[in-house]
This record gives structure tokens, sequence and C-alpha cells, in this order.
């Protein structure tokens, strides 16, 4: 990462010409604009107080981002020059005189908002720069209770030092949530943060220490080092991120081993030292030299005080129990002697309970919370997976269902996964049949309260949430990205839409069933559509047969240009008054025929597909078979069977041969083999069992699956004369005009066959003429013709000079009606040279 300077020109950052570019007065604006924009508390704000507001930039952001008329006042030590809508004044926000011209501002209203970036004048010892501003913060907070209304937010910017911790404390006594952060706009060398505190708890009487800068910085002992983690858990070392401890400077250091003994807290000499030495002082220290004698003071322990840094925990047990013998033999009290003496100690606490204390216990306490989250977690995670894995080898027969708890009722039971009966969904076996079995595995069994547990992902989406945030985020890029390729790409759309059109194919059965014809076919619709449908499905359980008995016989299959889903559509009752709807009308058929362009598998001449005169007899013969069924007073039994027939017959051609277009060499390769009877119908089965057959793309994003897609299929080999099949086919296809130019071509036909009429007619009017000679009649005639014949001349080209009035403008010049040129003397003197020079080729 590039360090950011602090000093000259690096001052001059992208923030800073942004300020200047948007009238701000310094760039400071953003740090309250990116505050504002993540919680969001100035547009509810309609009385802000801006505590050190020189040179007014806040007041800015405020005047801009509040509502109207609201009350904005703003102190400063400097002057601050005047901003419309904001009032501001000069004063010293720690002095009283500037609380008293504040309450006069704000007469009986309390602010919504007390915003505090002050910055006393630092560039001395940074201990002293952070404390000062932790004192003007505290200062600030001080104005803030007595001026900010319930619920109110408290905006300050403080440093990260060693008394950060206990202003925040402070802040959390008076505040209901309390956050720290640091907007982008503020430099990564600053020390600065800003602390928002939402939700002022107003107490009706504050502790004057809690806001005294004395008691809560300075008579607080600094928060102790944990000594205990060092001596009970010496292997772990943890690397002191923050530098030395304030005011210890050197790294090595020793201690006599009789204070030691002496001391009330061992832990922490073990924890701090180095060194226990039992080197005599100048002066002399007779319990060291009584210590150095006593032979409890064995060469192991003298070892182990020689280097503590290098001590492990039972090193440290060690030297607790010397000491602790050492005190009994000294006569100093121990922890016997303490019990005895309970009053004494208990004083002695509370005398150290402080607000370290509490700070560290919350922190304790908040890190035991948060361990057993991620372990239920953790173990939420782990069920799910064994579940989903369980399933997949189920899948693959090689678990038997009873492994995971289907014992009861048997694989057809009421609770049972494969049971067909509890597929009544619309859409659901097409999704089982895409894979999304989960899913429906999760709706539709863990409806039934089978108890199998199979409801594996809704328990992440609470547990999970920032994966899940994630993920959507993931999708949302995705889909973005998809957009934008599409509007780019042709060739990407088209592919899209063919996919589309695949994912129809397969919707034959369930997709005209609640006529749900505008339903899109992506996948990530279809887990919510299949919630709004199974939330549909108590009112619409007696209706539904399955998808396995569909009636399909009333819905008109061939013979239009309408899709299977708009053929169901038009079939209902309504339309039925329409009269051709789902009939192509006779003329444009044979428009069609005249014209020549729609029809693309007639030119081709594509015996698979049949003629609309054959679809017309196919229809009329099915009508009247279902007249006759109508008059018979039997009832059809639908069965599976019928419906598999439906689909066939929609992929069937007149003589029975399925209608398959091949479009790609590989399956022209397969085509070719079969012919040939080189591979037979069941090993071409068996090849569809590979290893891509049994992916589990379960819950995985789209935009992973895609890029799968490219690599998750067997490449199958392909023949020389497969792959000039498909070319020549391609080349047959690329021969044919597109769509439009065939439009515009008949369009023209027909002008030219309407012109023909009237021509026509006009000569029979001529011919009809008694009073005219045979002679006079051929010659009109013939002018008529030859008038028709002649072509219209377009008029000329007007080419106008893109000089003086006309230089650099831009469209129509003046006074120039129909077509022109604009020309200019550069384009004259180019287009000579290119003539001349092509004449030098010649
Ligand atoms: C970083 S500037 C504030 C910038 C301001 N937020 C803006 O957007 O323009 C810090 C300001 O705090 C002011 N300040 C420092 N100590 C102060 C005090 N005791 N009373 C009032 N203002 C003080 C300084 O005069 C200085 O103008």
């Amino acid at each position: 990462m590039a360090i950011q300077k602090k000093h000259g020109k690096g001052r001059l950052d992208k923030w800073y010409k942004l300020a200047k570019e948007k009238g701000y007065r310094a760039r400071a604006a953003f740090k309250l604009i990116q505050l504002n924009k993540k919680y969001g508390f100035l547009e509810k704000s309609k009385v802000v107080l801006d505590l050190c507001a020189a040179p007014g930039s806040w007041c800015q952001v405020c005047a801009e981002t509040m509502p109207k008329d609201s009350l904005i006042i703003g102190v400063d030590l400097a002057p601050i020059k005047p901003i419309p809508k904001v009032i501001t004044f000069q004063s010293d926000i720690t002095t009283e005189k500037c609380r008293a011209t504040i309450r006069s501002h704000l007469k009986t209203w309390k602010a919504d908002c007390v915003l505090h970036d002050g910055a006393p004048n630092v560039g001395t010892a940074w201990v002293q720069d952070s404390y000062n501003q932790a004192e003007l913060a505290l200062h600030s907070l001080k104005l803030a209770t007595e001026f900010l209304i319930e619920g109110g937010t408290f905006v300050t910017k403080v440093f990260r030092s060693k008394d950060y911790n206990k202003l925040l404390w402070v802040l959390n006594q008076l505040f209901t949530k309390v956050e720290a952060t640091k907007p982008p706009s503020s430099r990564n060398v600053s020390a600065e943060i800003f602390v928002v505190c939402r939700g002022f708890k107003a107490p009706k009487r504050i502790d004057p220490r809690l806001l005294d800068p004395r008691s809560v910085f300075e008579d607080l002992a600094d928060p102790a080092p944990n000594n205990e983690a060092k001596v009970y858990n010496p292997e772990v070392k943890k690397r002191k991120r923050e530098g030395y401890e304030e005011g210890d400077w050197t790294q090595y250091k020793e201690i006599a081993a009789s204070e030691f003994i002496q001391t009330t807290d061992p832990i922490a000499i073990l924890g701090q030292y180095n060194k226990l030495t039992f080197e005599q002082p100048k002066n002399g220290d007779v319990a060291l030299a009584a210590l150095d004698k006593l032979p409890e003071t064995t060469p192991e322990i003298r070892e182990c005080c020689n280097d503590l840094k290098i001590l492990g925990r039972k090193d440290f047990k060690l030297l607790l129990k010397w000491r602790l013998r050492v005190r009994e033999i000294f006569g100093l009290p121990t922890k016997k002697a303490a019990a005895a003496e309970p009053l004494v100690e208990v004083e002695e606490e509370a005398k150290v309970e402080n607000m370290d204390d509490e700070l560290r216990i919350q922190e304790e306490l908040q890190r035991i919370k948060e361990k057993e989250v991620s372990k239920k977690k953790k173990e939420r995670r782990k069920d799910n997976e064994r579940k989903q894995k369980e399933i997949m080898r189920m899948q693959m027969h090689m678990t038997a269902p009873m492994d995971i708890g289907m014992e009861q009722e048997g694989p057809r039971g009421d609770g049972a996964m494969f049971r067909l009966k509890a597929i009544n969904e619309p859409d659901a076996l097409r999704r089982i049949a895409k894979g999304k079995m989960t899913k429906v595995a999760e709706e539709v069994i863990g409806q039934q309260d089978s108890g199998i547990g199979t409801s594996l992902d809704t328990d992440d989406d609470e547990s999970d949430d920032d994966g899940d945030r994630l993920e959507r985020e993931l999708d949302a890029m995705y889909d973005q990205y998809k957009e934008r390729k599409a509007a780019a790409d042709v060739k990407y759309r088209a592919k899209k839409a063919r996919s589309e059109v695949d994912d129809e194919e397969w919707e034959g059965v369930s997709g005209s069933e609640n006529g749900n014809s505008d339903d899109d076919d992506d996948d990530d619709d279809d887990d919510d559509r299949l919630e709004e449908e199974s939330d549909d499905s108590d009112s619409e359980a007696g209706d539904i047969k399955g998808p396995l008995l569909k009636d399909l016989d009333g819905v008109p299959q061939e013979g239009t240009d309408l899709s299977k889903r708009a053929r169901g559509f038009f079939s209902q009752d309504v339309f039925k008054s329409i009269p051709g709807l789902l009939d192509v009308p006779e003329e444009e058929e044979e428009e069609e025929e005249d014209v020549d362009m729609h029809n693309v598998d007639q030119d081709s001449g594509d015996e698979d597909i049949p003629s609309i005169q054959e679809q017309k007899k196919q229809q009329k013969a099915k009508k009247e078979s279902k007249a006759k069924e109508d008059d018979g007073d039997f009832e059809v039994v639908k069965t599976q069977d019928s419906d598999d027939d439906w689909e066939e017959k929609e992929k069937k051609s007149k003589d029975g041969r399925p209608r398959i277009d091949i479009i790609t060499a590989e399956a022209m390769t397969l085509a070719h083999q079969l012919a040939r009877g080189e591979k037979t119908a069941a090993e071409l089965i068996d090849e569809g069992y590979n290893k891509y057959a049994f992916k589990d793309r379960e819950g995985l994003p789209d935009w992973f699956l895609d890029d799968e897609a490219k690599h998750d299929k067997p490449h199958k080999p392909i023949t020389k004369e497969a792959a000039q099949a498909i070319k020549e086919k391609l080349r047959a296809l690329n021969a044919r005009p597109i769509k439009k130019v065939a439009e515009a071509k008949a369009r023209k036909k027909l002008k030219q066959a309407q012109k023909l009429e009237k021509l026509k007619k006009k000569a029979d009017l001529l011919l009809e003429d008694e009073g005219m000679s045979e002679k006079d009649k051929a010659t009109t005639i013939s002018k008529l013709l030859s008038a028709a014949a002649r072509k219209k001349r377009k008029p000329p080209v007007k080419v106008v000079k893109a000089t003086g009035a006309n230089r650099g403008i831009q469209g129509r010049p003046r006074g120039v009606k129909g077509r022109y040129k604009m020309v200019d003397p550069r384009m004259k003197k180019e287009m000579r040279a290119l003539k001349r020079i092509a004449k030098r080729r010649k």
C-alpha cells in the first residue's frame, strides 16, 4: 500500500480537490457526508449543534442535507465566515460563556444531533496531543448531555490512544449504541477516528465525575497488562501490535527476587520482567541475602529466575510455590492468612474495582458470546453438510433411506422424499428433473413434518448472514455482468435465448398448468415461484391432480406459430369466441406461400415438418375423436402414459419420427453412428452415465454454474463428415435472407402488384371508351406502362461547404432543404489527393 503523505502536496489529495470542486470549505466535509451516509442522522434532524465548526464545511453539509428551516448552530474558537441558514459564533467550547450562548440560541429547543470535529492545537508530544483531543471530546460530550434530545445522536472525533477506551466506556454509559468508525476520507496516517453515539439515554442525573476529564482519564489506573495470560499460558505469545507500553521504553527488565517474594501481585512480575536477580544492590538488601541463602532457593529455582521469558507453565508454577514457601518462612501473609482476614481483602478488592475491570468483564463476556455463536454456526453447517452428503450418497444408491431416518414409513411413506404423491406442486417435477432436489425436499417434505430434517438451507439463512449477503452481492454483480454482456454481445444474447428455449422445453408438462404463461424460466425464479405456489397449494390442493396426471388434451398443439404456453393460454374459454386465434388465417398462409419468406422449413424442404393442411387435418381428426369421446358416457382415465404420449406427439412429425434438428457436429456424429448401426441405443444410454452425470449443483451460485457449464460435460469425438454436414447446413441457413430483408422484398412485391392492379383497371376503362380510336388507346396504355416502369428519380444531394457561417455547425445548415452533404476544404483536398494518387498508379 502506498504511504500517504501528510505534509506538503500529499495533503492535497482527491478529497481536497473534490471539496474545492464542490465548494466545501474543507475536505472534512466528506467525513461528515460519509458518516451520515452510513448512519443517516442528518436527514431526520431539525436542530444540529456543530462544536468546533470552523471553517464551516460540516455546517455546509448540514445546511444541504437537513430539512428546510432547520436550526444549525456552529461554534469555534476561530471565526466562521457566514453560511446561509447557519448561526455561527466564536467561542471556546470548554467555557461557561459558550454554554450560555448556545442556550440563548437554542432557547427551549433541544438538538437532535451534536457534532464535534474539534482538534486542539496539535504538534506537541503524541501523548499530550491525544490527551487534549480526548479531553476536548469529553467537553463536547458535556455540552451534548445538556443540549441533546433524548434518543439524539452525538458524533465526536477522537484519537486512538490509551484514553480512547475510557472515553468509549463513558459514551457507553450515556448512549444505547456507540460505534467507532473511520470514514474513507479520513487520512490513513491520521490517528483520528469518529465515534457515532446514537440513542441518548438522557439520564436525569449524571455523575459529574463521568464528564470530568481528570476523573475519567487520570484517576483511573492504566489497563493492566494481561500478565495472567503470559504466566498461565506462556506458550501462546501475543505480538504487541501497539508497540511499547506507555512509559515503558526498554525491553529488558530485571527485578530483585526479594521483590517477587514481597509483592502482592507475583503474576505481574512474572509477566513483565525478564529476570529475578539475586545480585545485591549497592545499599544492600537483607531480604535478598536471606533468600539467596535459603535451601528452598534451589539451583533449579535460580535457573528459572535467570530468564523468565523462556519459562513454561510448569516452571512458573514452581516459582509461585517457592514464593509461597519463602513467604511462610519470612512470616509474610499467605493465602491462608488472607482467608482469615476477609474484610481487609474485600476493602483492597473494592479499591481495585474500577472502570477497566468493568471493561475487561464486558470484553470477556463479548468474547464468550462470540465464541458460542461461532461454535453453533459451525455445528449447524457441519450438520447440513452431513445431511447433504447423505442425500447425495442415497441418490447414488450408496445409502439406504433408512440411514437418514426414513425407516418409519419406508420410501413411499408420508415423510418419504421420493414419494410422487407429495409432488403436487405445479413445477415440482420439473424442478426435481433439474436437480433442485433439496429445495423440493425442503418445501414439500418440510411441510409434511416428516422429521427427516431436510430443511438444509433454512437455518443457514439466520446463521450465516454474512455469507448470504456476500452471495447475494455476488449474484447481483453476476446478473449485472450478464446484462452488460447481453447488451454488448450479440452472440451471448443468442446463446442466452437458446438456453431459455431449452428450459422451456423442459417445462412442457407444468408450464401451462396454472396458466402462468408469463413466467420466466430462470433457475433463480424457480425457487421463488415454488415458494409462492406452495403457499397457494393448500387452497388448490383439491384441484391439482399432480403433474403426472396432466390434462393437456384440450390444448391445441400444432398448426399455429404460438408457443406451447401461448397455445395453452389462448385455449381458455374466454378466447374461444375470437375466431382464428389458434388457426393460421388462410390468407396469411397464401401470402406466406407467395412471399416465400417465413416458412423456413418449407424452404429447406424439410419433410419432417407437417404442412399446414396436414396440421389442419390432424386437428380436425383430433376434434372428431374428442367429440366421440364426449359423446360416449364413459370417463376417460388419464394415465401417465397418455401424458408421455402428449409430450412425444409434440416432438414427433406426422410419420411418427421424432422432430429433431441436429445442429452440432457431436450430435451429427452420433446420428451418423446410429444410422450406420455403429452404436446402439443401449450404448448411448450407457454413455449417459459418466462422471459428469451426478454433479450436485444445489445451492451453487449462477455465475459458478455458468462457468462450470463450459467444462463439465464429456467431450465427444466428431467425425469429418459430420463436421462437413453441419457446415453445409449452416451455409444453407446463411444463404437465406434474414427476416427483415425478406419482409422488405415482400413489401416491394406487394406494392408492385398493387400498381399493376391499378394499371389494369385504368387500361380496362380505356378499352371500354368508345370515343377513342384503337391507336390512341394503345399509345395511352403504353404511355401509362412506361410511366409506371419509370423509376422515381431521387432528388440530388446538395453539397454544402463547411466554411464561413457553416464552419463547425452541427445539424442542418440554414436555408438548406432536402438531402445535403457537408464538405470541408480538408475533405476536398484529401479527395483530390486520393484521386491524384489513383491516377498516378494507373
Ligand atoms: C478540524 S477543524 C474543524 C473542521 C470543521 N468540522 C469543518 O468542517 O470545517 C477543528 C477546529 O476545532 C477548533 N477548536 C479546537 N479547540 C477548540 C475549542 N476549545 N473550542 C472551540 N473550537 C475549538 C479549531 O479552532 C478548529 O477550527
